[in-house]
């Protein structure tokens, strides 16, 4: 048995905001949820911690479907370990681990290490993300059936970082997941219209700047074939990180036509503008691309009618070696686990577009869905597994890099002030984080 498995204290919550059920007391015993509401007090069994939850939300633990952890290959930038320590801290029970690694996870054994990898540290469960293609090449599927079948139980694939781009590979991708009830998650960007030099988005700012862009077209036009390649196949396609209006038009219209398609949006999508670029700083260098106002604003409408079904954070740990370049020659990609929540708070339910059932819905429970987890998808439910997200809505922090939990440093949120804040981490009953401190398999 892992320290993981081993017993917890009954814990009871006492006096949170349960979403729907209103002001009530959470009861977790042996990893999972007893009892909720006004009476799960009573239920309470001798030895019972109890945790003061006045003027918090009670959320289910959050799921992150689009996490860059970096190891094998690149543990100068993040480890599996301090990754999940900064998912911990950012509220999340469940993280995604792209493939994009050094070696690609695109065989059974690849995968089967990031879980045990995930399951040594102890603070979220990491669940690994197959290649599509081996290598991440584009040309040959890896081995999607055996990653299915491994251990792992893989059910989302993803050559992130780079676009299946052969319309063929990516019809034969959504048939053979199709079999296991798999998704697809497509990194949308048209290689012969992004070009390999292009650094931001395509705009009247980036000619102004000097800097090489590349269009909105180059997502949309692979967002537009591929919901068709669903339609054709019958099989589930994810968009990861859509950041033009354009692509929330065509999900909107491909789901009015039943298509099985779902689509995220990344914290930084939903704030962050293209003008930062003239800052040159490369910290706001990300693929794809901050984009102009317009679109910024079309992502928050789309997240907010459910166009958008979740939001994912996309974070990508640097080295400064490989950031701190002139903005042509920087790493793309910037860190969000331990920011996202307090994001989407501010800019979505402070603002009045979301409540927090539609914050549990998309940074939670629609993610374990389009994931197939079994474990994370029942919300706050009397027997589902203890996974909390205990939140402070009225929290005001200004960000300090310095103080995450990543090992890297490309953090664009630094200095910003936020409102609402992750409180209290709960995984299986266990508390693994406890505002921004942190305990694994061990503690
Ligand atoms: N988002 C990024 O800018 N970078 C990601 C790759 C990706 O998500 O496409 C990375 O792996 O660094
Ligand atoms: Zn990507
Ligand atoms: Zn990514």
């Amino acid at each position: 048995m892992s320290t993981t498995d081993a017993p917890v204290k009954p814990l009871l919550i006492v006096g949170a905001d349960l979403l729907g059920e209103g002001v009530g007391d959470l009861l977790l015993v042996d990893g999972r949820i007893a009892a909720t509401g006004p009476d799960a007090a009573d239920q309470a069994p001798e030895g019972t911690q109890r945790y003061h939850g006045d003027s918090m939300v009670a959320l289910p633990g959050l799921v992150d479907l689009h996490t860059h952890l970096r190891e094998p290959g690149r543990e100068d930038a993040e480890t599996i370990e301090t990754g999940s320590q900064a998912a911990a801290a950012g509220g999340y029970t469940a993280v995604f681990a792209m493939a994009n690694t050094t070696p690609v996870t695109d065989t059974a054994e690849a995968a089967e290490r990031v879980t045990d990898l995930g399951v040594r540290a102890g603070y979220v469960d990491v669940h690994p993300v197959g290649a599509v293609s081996k290598g991440l090449a584009g040309e040959e599927l890896a081995e999607l059936g055996l990653m299915a079948r491994s251990r792992s139980r893989v059910r989302v694939f993803s050559d992130d970082g780079k676009c299946v781009h052969d319309a063929r590979l990516m019809r034969r991708a959504l048939e053979y997941v199709k079999s296991f009830d798999g998704v697809v998650s497509q990194h949308a960007q048209d290689p012969a219209l992004a070009g390999s030099t292009a650094c931001c988005h395509e705009g009247e700012l980036s000619g102004r700047l000097g800097l090489p862009g590349w269009p909105g077209v180059a997502e949309e036009s692979i967002v537009a074939r591929d919901v068709m390649l669903a339609r054709h196949t019958g099989s589930r396609v994810h968009i990861a990180h859509v950041s033009t209006a354009g692509s929330v038009e065509v999900v909107r219209w491909a789901k009015a036509q039943g298509i099985d398609v779902t689509a995220e949006v990344t914290p930084h999508h939903l704030v962050l503008t293209t003008d930062l670029l003239s800052s040159y700083d490369p910290v706001y260098k990300v693929n794809p691309p901050l984009r102009p106002a317009e679109d910024v604003e079309a992502l928050r409408a789309g997240l907010a009618d459910g166009t958008i079904d979740i939001v994912a954070t996309d974070h990508a740990p640097h080295v400064r070696q490989d950031k701190e370049h002139a903005f042509v020659d920087a790493a793309f990609g910037m860190i969000g686990l331990e920011t996202a929540l307090s994001v989407v708070s501010s800019v979505m339910v402070t603002e009045g577009r979301m409540s927090w059932a539609d914050v549990a819905r998309t940074m939670s429970t629609a993610p374990a869905r389009i994931a197939r987890l079994e474990t994370q998808g029942q919300g706050l439910a009397v027997g589902a597994p203890a996974n909390i997200t205990l939140v402070d809505p009225q929290r005001t922090v200004t960000v300090d890099g310095a103080q995450s939990k990543s090992m890297s440093r490309n953090n664009p949120w630094h200095g910003h002030e936020l409102t609402g804040g992750v409180h209290l981490t709960v995984l299986r009953g266990r508390v693994t984080a406890r505002e921004g401190l942190v305990w694994g398999a061990d503690a």
